[in-house]
């Protein structure tokens, strides 16, 4: 089965919020896909758009070469959607929240044992404690279980690792991995950048907008300047005077250094220097660093609202 999305100018808005604008994307079937931007991107809206349970005000979209509003019951069918909140039952143990979803899905969970077997064998012992117990990872298994009971084609995660600890986080990654060994199409909607990497195609999307869609290592090969780690004694007052300075194209706070791209093609790292330590900073440290995904989606979002 053809288990690709298309999606061919989608466009949703909530009274005068434009949620979406004008969105087309395609999912190739069998793709791990990652939809990535920060909070109130959009993501949420296109899952539920995708999962049919909104209707587009324009455009439209089809999953497994099937229409999202004609054919709505057959998609849901196919589609396995588990929401960044509340898709468990609190007050129902493990068990039961699963069989109630194998029910709502017509099938058994004997019957789809294989599918969820390796993920299964990590909550099992827990099978009796009530979901609203459970930690975040356990939660979160139990969710991708549930999602997973009735084997669907395409597979939409609504931030799945938000709130869960590191080890979860790459914990839950293996496991889609695994899922995409089957041939899911799985899409993550994800707020964190560096989780952009561990997906064969991310699409960057903020204010409703798809700002690049790509392998994460053609978005960073696309940057196209050099980029440079500053830091000094105080990295705050440092951000406020490169923002002054002539040939500064950007800066942002990155952590514990300041991201620099520069307007000119050389940068004469000694000029930066020295324009910094006459604004009396010291300690200055400049080294040219490797743009990673968050920076190319800084440059990108300042390149969408310089065009607003
Ligand atoms: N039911 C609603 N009524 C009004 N505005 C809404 C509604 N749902 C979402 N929005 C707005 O639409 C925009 C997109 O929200 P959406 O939830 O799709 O984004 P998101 O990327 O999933 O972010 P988040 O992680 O915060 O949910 C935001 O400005 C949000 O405030």
């Amino acid at each position: 089965m053809n288990a690709s999305i298309h999606i061919d100018k989608i466009s949703k808005s909530y009274g005068n919020v434009q949620a979406l604008k004008n969105i087309s994307l395609d999912i190739h079937s069998g793709e791990l896909f990652g939809l990535i931007g920060p909070d109130g991107a959009g993501k949420t809206t296109l899952f539920r758009l995708l999962a049919t349970l909104l209707l587009p005000d324009e455009g439209s979209a089809q999953l497994c070469d099937i229409d999202s509003i004609a054919g709505y019951k057959k998609i849901r069918n196919l589609l396995g959607y588990m929401p960044g909140k509340f898709s468990l039952y609190q007050d129902l143990s493990v068990i039961e929240n699963l069989r109630f979803f194998a029910t709502v899905f017509n099938t058994k969970i004997e019957d789809n044992m294989d599918m969820i077997h390796d993920i299964w064998v990590q909550i099992e012992p827990f099978k009796h404690r009530l979901a609203g117990q459970l930690s975040g990872g356990m939660k979160q298994k139990l969710a991708l279980c549930c999602a997973l009971i009735h084997q669907p084609k395409i597979l939409l995660l609504d931030e799945p690792t938000t709130g869960v600890d590191s080890v979860s986080r790459s914990e839950f990654w293996q496991m889609l991995k695994g899922l995409k060994k089957r041939g899911i199409t799985i899409v993550v909607a994800t707020p964190y950048m560096d989780e952009a990497n561990l997906c064969e195609r991310v699409a960057l999307i903020q204010d409703g907008e798809v700002l690049q869609v790509n392998t994460p290592a053609e978005i960073v090969a696309q940057f196209g300047k050099e980029l440079y780690s500053v830091r000094s004694d105080d990295n705050y007052q440092s951000l406020l005077d490169l923002r002054e300075f002539e040939a500064t194209h950007s800066v942002f706070l990155f952590g514990q250094s300041l991201h620099y791209t520069d307007l000119r093609n050389e940068v004469p790292e000694e000029d930066l220097k020295q324009y910094l330590e006459k604004k009396g900073r010291s300690g200055i440290l400049i080294e040219k660093i490797k743009p990673s995904i968050e920076d190319c989606f800084m440059a990108l979002s300042t390149k969408s609202e310089d065009h607003e």
